[in-house]
């Protein structure tokens, strides 16, 4: 079974985390859910690489990810394909962005969190969040 590797940034401007909606895709179970911006990890790169990369292409969002910003992993299996993602968080200093490949967004405080329809393998991260 296909095995792939996804950083994710978890957006916190001022109180708020940044909440974004996906579109369509070929398999239900991750349509239209809420995710945290990012994808996956392109060979040679590193995770912090990756997700500076992610969220200069997927949102205009110019920024300094490093290790330290780590917040934690996540492995879950879905029915096509298996993911283990890395979050970190990513203090940004303006709520300006350019949304430029999903359908919807919301900046959450943490307590709001889980009043989205997340992607399943977010959960953990979202449980998380909350209890901080
Ligand atoms: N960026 C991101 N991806 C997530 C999250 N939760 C989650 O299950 N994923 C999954 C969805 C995708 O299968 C994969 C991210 O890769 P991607 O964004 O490049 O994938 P995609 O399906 O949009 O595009 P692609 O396979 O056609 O290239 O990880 C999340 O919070 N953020």
């Amino acid at each position: 079974m296909k095995h792939i590797e996804v950083v994710a940034g978890i957006i916190i401007y001022e109180d708020r985390i940044l909440c974004m909606q996906r579109d369509a895709n070929k398999y239900d179970y991750l349509s239209y859910k809420y995710e945290f911006p990012g994808g996956k990890v392109e060979p040679g790169e590193t995770n912090s690489q990756a997700l500076m990369r992610e969220l200069l292409e997927e949102m205009g969002i110019e920024i300094k990810v490093s290790e330290n910003d780590f917040f934690m992993t996540v492995i879950h299996q879905y029915p096509d394909f298996k993911i283990t993602m890395h979050s970190y968080i990513c203090r940004v200093s303006s709520s300006e962005f350019v949304r430029k490949e999903h359908i919807n967004h919301v900046w959450l405080k943490r307590l709001d969190l889980d009043k989205l329809d997340w992607a399943p393998a977010d959960q953990p991260i979202v449980k998380k969040l909350m209890l901080e």
